[in-house]
C-alpha cells in the first residue's frame, strides 16, 4: 500500500503523522511511504532521517493526495486538503466532526473513507488514540493557566502554588478523564488547591484513590459548577461525550460571576467547547477576555509541544495504521470493532451517529451504520 504523510498546515502545527521509526515499520512490511518535504522539520526529523528510514520525499501535498492509498495526518484536514481527498482513499487523523459543519460536508462530498483517531476505542472502554494527546493537553492546561494568571498576561496575579503564609490558587477541573487527571497531577504538583468534577461516580472513586484525598472530588451538577467556579482562579474544561458536541457546562452567567482576572482553559474546544463563552483560538493568538476572565481555547494544544506529542501520538497510532495497511482498509475495519468505531465517513455516508445528531438539522446527512456501509460499498 502507498502511505502518504503531508506536512501539517494548521496554524502553528508542527506535529507530523509518522516518525522515521514508524516509517521503518511500514517499509519492513513492504509498504511504500511518501513524506512531504520538510514535514518533520519542526520536530527535529529531517528529510534525510525519513529517507534513511526508507521513505521517499515528495515536494508537494497535491502529489501525495493524488496517489496515496492511506493518508496519515495529525489534525483535521483543512479546506484545501479536504478538496484533494478522493473516493478510494482513506484518511487516518483527528477529525472532530461534530462541531465542524464545513469539514463534514467536504468529507462527505469527497467520497473518501475517513477514520477519526478520537473515536477509536479499546477493551478498557477508553479512547486509545485520543489519550496520549489528552495527557499532553491536560498537563499543558495548567502550564497555560499559570502563565495567563500573571498580571502582565491579563490574569489576577495569583501564583498557583502560593508561598508559605499565602494560600495557593484554586483550580477547578470539569471532567475527570485523561485531560482532567493529567491537569490534576500538574496542579497538585504545583501545590494548588484542586477540585475535580465528573458525573461518573466510578471515576470519582478512582480519582479519590489515585490522589489519596489530596484533591476534592465533587459530583458534577450545575450547582457544583456555580459554587466552585465563583471562587476559582483557574477553570479547566475537560469533559467529553465521545464523538459528540461538548455540553456547555460553564455558562455566560458563571463567567460573569467569576473573579476578575481568573483564567479559563477550555481543552474540550476541539469538540466545540464546554464553556458557553468559548471560541476556538490558535497558538498564534491564544487568548481573549470576556467579563474580565481570560479565555484560552487553543484547539490543537499538543501542537505547542510538537516533538513530545508527535512521538506520543505515533506510539499509539502505529499498530492501528499498520493493521490498516497490512490487512487492507475494509478487512482491518471489519475485523476489529474498536477500529471500526473510528470510521466517521465512508463513500458519502456519515457512519458515526453522534455526528449526525450534532449536525443533521443543519446539513442533509445520510447516516449508515459503519459495518453496513463497508459491506455495501
Ligand atoms: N484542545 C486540545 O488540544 C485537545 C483537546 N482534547 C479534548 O479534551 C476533551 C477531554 O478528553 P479526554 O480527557 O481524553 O476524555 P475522557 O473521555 O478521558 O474524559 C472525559 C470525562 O468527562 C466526563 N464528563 C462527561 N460529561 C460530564 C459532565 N457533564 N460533567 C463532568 N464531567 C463529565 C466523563 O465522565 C469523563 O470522565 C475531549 O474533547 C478531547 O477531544 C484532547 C486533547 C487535546
Ligand atoms: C486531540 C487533538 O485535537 C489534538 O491533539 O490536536
Ligand atoms: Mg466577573
Amino acid at each position: 500500500m502507498l502511505i502518504g504523510v503531508p506536512k501539517e498546515i494548521k496554524n502553528h502545527e508542527y506535529r507530523v503523522g509518522l516518525t522515521p521509526a514508524a516509517v521503518k515499520e511500514f517499509v519492513a512490511h513492504n509498504h511504500a511511504v511518501w513524506i512531504e518535504k520538510s514535514a518533520g522539520d519542526g520536530v527535529g526529523f529531517s528529510d534525510k532521517d525519513y529517507t534513511l528510514a526508507g521513505a521517499e520525499i515528495i515536494d508537494d501535498a497535491q502529489t501525495i493526495f493524488a496517489k496515496a492509498d492511506l493518508v496519515i495526518k495529525v489534525k483535521e484536514p483543512q479546506v484545501n486538503e479536504c478538496k484533494m481527498l478522493r473516493a478510494g482513499q482513506t484518511l487516518f487523523t483527528y477529525l472532530h466532526l461534530a462541531p465542524d459543519l464545513t469539514q463534514t460536508d467536504l468529507l462527505v462530498k469527497s467520497g473518501s473513507t475517513c477514520i477519526a483517531y478520537e473515536t477509536v476505542t479499546d477493551k478498557q472502554n477508553t479512547l486509545p488514540l485520543l489519550a496520549p494527546m489528552s495527557e499532553v493537553a491536560g498537563r499543558m492546561a495548567v502550564q497555560a493557566g499559570a502563565h495567563y494568571l500573571e498580571k502582565a498576561q491579563g490574569g489576577n496575579g495569583t501564583l498557583l502554588s502560593g508561598v508559605p503564609g499565602v494560600a495557593p490558587g484554586k483550580v477547578l477541573i470539569i471532567g475527570g478523564g485523561f485531560v482532567g487527571t493529567n491537569a490534576a497531577k500538574m496542579a497538585l504538583g504545583m501545590g494548588a488547591e484542586v477540585t475535580i468534577l465528573d458525573r461518573s461516580l466510578p471515576r470519582l472513586r478512582e480519582l479519590d484513590d489515585l490522589f489519596f484525598g489530596r484533591l476534592k472530588t465533587v459530583y458534577s451538577t450545575a450547582d457544583a459548577i456555580d459554587k466552585y467556579s465563583s471562587t476559582a482562579d483557574l477553570v479547566i474544561g475537560a469533559v467529553l461525550i465521545p464523538g459528540a458536541a461538548a455540553p456547555k457546562l460553564l455558562t455566560r452567567a458563571h463567567v460573569k460571576n467569576m473573579k476578575q482576572g481568573a483564567v479559563v482553559v477550555d481543552v474540550a474546544i476541539d469538540q466545540g467547547g464546554c464553556f458557553e463563552t468559548s471560541r476556538a483560538t490558535t497558538h498564534q493568538d491564544p487568548v481573549y477576555v470576556i467579563d474580565d476572565v481570560v479565555h484560552y481555547c487553543v484547539a490543537n494544544m499538543p501542537g505547542g509541544v510538537a516533538r513530545t506529542s508527535t512521538i506520543a501520538l505515533t506510539n499509539a497510532t502505529l499498530p492501528y495504521a499498520l493493521a490498516l495497511a497490512n490487512k487492507g482498509i475494509k478487512a482491518a475495519l471489519l475485523e476489529d470493532q474498536h477500529l471500526l468505531n473510528g470510521l466517521n465517513v465512508h463513500q458519502g455516508k456519515v457512519t458515526y451517529k453522534a455526528v449526525v445528531d450534532a449536525l443533521g438539522d443543519k446539513l442533509p446527512l445520510d447516516y449508515l451504520d459503519a459495518k453496513q456501509a463497508l459491506e455495501q460499498f
